[in-house]
């Protein structure tokens, strides 16, 4: 029977088991399966995913997130905050502000520290992207996607496509929790025009500096929250004209808060909570 330490944490209610591997070895061929795993509520620890905390050539520490289905993500927006919160407080890295290595790239954190323990993390997320081709979504490559009408279900929908290093697609509706979040998301999720799956958000606009939200995520379905949806959605605002480039939206997520930012110099900045929930061992 082999098994490793893992530390479960959250973000807004977005939760996954998260593994030290400074000090684990997991098999690169079995890590889609130990995520499938470990966020099973029934037989595992339950959790929206695994997010190893890895050593990097580029930066102190590399982030990688698999979903709930064994896929694994290039990016995580409310993962970035509990990696960060992690390494300060078990000593990986020692500055309050650091980069991290993902797949879509680095990305910048800035811990809020209170006697020792981090209440809080901003994170640069860099650039949003916004061309078919980096979304990626079928069609002309350098075309944007905004507020697009598209089909899906024999319905037409209005979709703005923002990558943040991962897919998404961004609707508006009305009442957010009216939001079609668990009959449209697994269709528009897998459609044959998104070569890569995608995230999908909905958003109520409530005014020019406050969003509500609601997600289903590729590969791990409704979460409590998802910090590069919240990115994405206030980037698609402002490209809509609904929220303010360069000033801070507040995101009401089903887990909490986000506050974020879309600045001139084109960086998009996320601020948020981080929660260690346990830790254990787990066998397999
Ligand atoms: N919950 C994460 C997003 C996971 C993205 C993953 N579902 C994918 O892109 O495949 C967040 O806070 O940004």
């Amino acid at each position: 029977m082999r098994s490793f330490s893992f530390t479960k944490m959250h973000g807004l209610g977005n939760s996954y088991i998260y593994v030290n591997m400074f000090k684990e070895r997991l098999l690169e061929e079995e890590l889609p399966d130990i995520a499938r795993c470990v966020a099973n509520v029934h037989t595992g620890i339950g959790s929206d995913g695994l997010i190893l905390i890895c050593p990097s050539d580029v930066a102190p520490i590399k982030m990688r997130i698999f979903n709930s289905d064994g896929s694994e993500g290039k990016n995580c927006g409310n993962g970035l905050r509990c990696v960060a919160k992690y390494a300060y407080e078990h000593g990986i890295v020692r500055d309050e502000q650091f980069a991290i290595e993902t797949l879509s790239g680095l990305v910048e954190a800035r811990l809020f520290v209170e006697n020792g323990k981090v209440s809080s993390v901003e994170v640069n997320m860099g650039r949003p992207r916004l061309s078919r081709e980096e979304i990626p979504m079928v069609g002309k490559e350098k075309d944007m996607v905004i507020n697009e009408p598209i089909e899906f279900a024999g319905h037409t929908y209005y979709m703005t496509g923002v990558s943040m290093g991962n897919p998404h697609a961004v609707f508006y509706v009305d009442h957010i929790e009216r939001a079609p979040v668990t009959t449209l998301g697994p269709i528009i999720e897998k459609d044959a025009r998104f070569p890569e799956g995608i995230n999908v958000e909905f958003v109520e606009v409530v005014n020019d500096r406050e969003l509500h939200f609601r997600v289903w995520e590729r590969g791990s379905g409704v979460t409590q929250a998802c910090g590069t949806g919240a990115c994405a959605a206030v980037v698609a605002s402002v490209l809509n004209g609904k929220t303010k480039r360069n000033e801070e939206t507040v995101v009401h997520l089903a887990g909490g808060d986000l506050y974020i930012t879309w600045k001139e110099n084109g960086d998009v900045f996320m601020r948020g909570g981080a929660e260690t929930i346990c830790t254990g061992v787990y066998y397999y």
